[in-house]
């Protein structure tokens, strides 16, 4: 590595790890850790002098913050709680597909009355009458929890913050809500917890991270570029398979296949077989209207890249590095 390389964060443990690691082996960029498993800095194979940071999610969504790197791979929760005022700090480069979870508002199953949020509005504006405290909410996000509760015109409440086992607040005596993330529901679940109606404050899922504040240089610029090249490429690809069969009728049967949401990325009117890129779900759908349209063999593979001329990604975040620094 040399001055002005670029930098990028990888989850090095924790609910992300194994899936970035996946990621980045899809998108053709292999990360490289010459020092061994214990050594925290790698390379990138393939892209000259980019180093890699392997950090926790909660490190690499602080150092972003901090324009310590220039790229990362965290969750839009950590991101959204960490940051302030996120949205002018870091860019959003694209969504992963992995790391899905709620971060929600749950309270005790026993809590019949309680619904929604303007039900838990009404416990809470009462509550302090009634027990004589505030109604406690036990959470580590608790930036998220006070913007949604300001949003609900929820203000006589008090934030316990929780570091671990959040859901176990309220079976401890520690908190009445909690405010935590949650995937497949069984802790909240084990918990004795019920999500509150309309109380999913953020749909969060992991996502490639740019740092404004980093030192953009035009090594750095480049290297970002060669590797959303790859990234975008895989993204454009995900979920999509291509579809090939030859057809009396070219045109017709492109016609039938873009209702089904299919492409034809080198058109209609080429010789050979028809190609067809659409989501993998719909190919047998796909399949048997191609063979009504006469095709006596239909064939499908699932997408790696489709690499186009443009690159989105790339352009979106030289926008947003230009209007950072302008
Ligand atoms: N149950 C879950 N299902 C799916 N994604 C999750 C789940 N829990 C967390 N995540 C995602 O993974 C990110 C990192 O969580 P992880 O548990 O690895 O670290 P952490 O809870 O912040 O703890 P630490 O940093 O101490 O290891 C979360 O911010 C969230 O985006
Ligand atoms: O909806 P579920 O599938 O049950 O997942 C939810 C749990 O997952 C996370 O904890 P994690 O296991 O990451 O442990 P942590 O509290 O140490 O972060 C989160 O904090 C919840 O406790
Ligand atoms: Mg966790």
């Amino acid at each position: 590595m040399s001055e002005g390389d670029l930098v990028i964060g990888v989850p090095s443990k924790g609910r992300l790890q194994e899936n970035a690691a996946e990621f980045f082996k899809r998108s053709g960029l292999s990360i490289l850790q010459p020092g061994g498993a214990r050594n925290y800095r790698g390379r990138l194979g393939g892209i000259e002098g980019v180093e890699v940071a392997f950090l926790s999610a909660s490190e690499i969504t602080k150092e972003l913050g901090a324009g310590n790197i220039h790229f990362g791979v965290t969750g839009l929760d950590l991101v959204q709680e960490t940051i302030p005022a996120w949205s002018d700090k870091v860019h959003l480069v694209t969504e992963l597909g992995f790391g899905h979870a709620d971060v929600v508002v749950a309270v005790p199953m026993a809590w019949i009355d309680v619904a929604t949020m303007a039900d838990l509005a009404d416990i809470a504006s009462e509550f302090r009458l009634r027990h004589g405290h505030h109604l406690r909410v036990a959470t580590k996000y608790i930036n998220l929890t006070r913007r949604f509760f300001a949003q609900q015109g929820i203000a006589a409440y008090r934030i316990v913050e929780s570091l671990g086992a959040t859901e176990g607040a309220p079976a401890a005596g520690n908190a009445e809500a909690i405010v935590d993330i949650t995937s497949t529901g069984s802790t909240l679940t084990a918990n004795n917890l019920k999500v509150v109606g309309d109380g999913v404050i953020l749909r969060s899922q992991a996502h490639l991270v740019a740092s404004l504040t980093a030192a953009w240089t035009v090594r750095a610029r480049a290297q970002a570029r060669a590797i959303l090249d790859r990234i975008a490429a895989e993204a454009a690809a995900r979920g999509l398979s291509e579809v090939r069969a030859a057809v009396p009728d070219p045109a017709a049967a492109a016609a039938i296949a873009a209702a089904l949401g299919a492409t034809t990325p080198f058109g209609a009117d080429q010789p050979g077989p028809l190609v067809l890129h659409l989501p993998t779900a719909r190919v047998p759908g796909l399949a048997a209207a191609l063979r009504e349209q006469g095709a006596s063999v239909v064939t499908a593979a699932r997408l790696d890249y489709v690499f186009a001329a443009a690159n989105p990604l790339a352009d979106g975040l030289v926008a947003r590095i230009e209007r950072a620094t302008a």
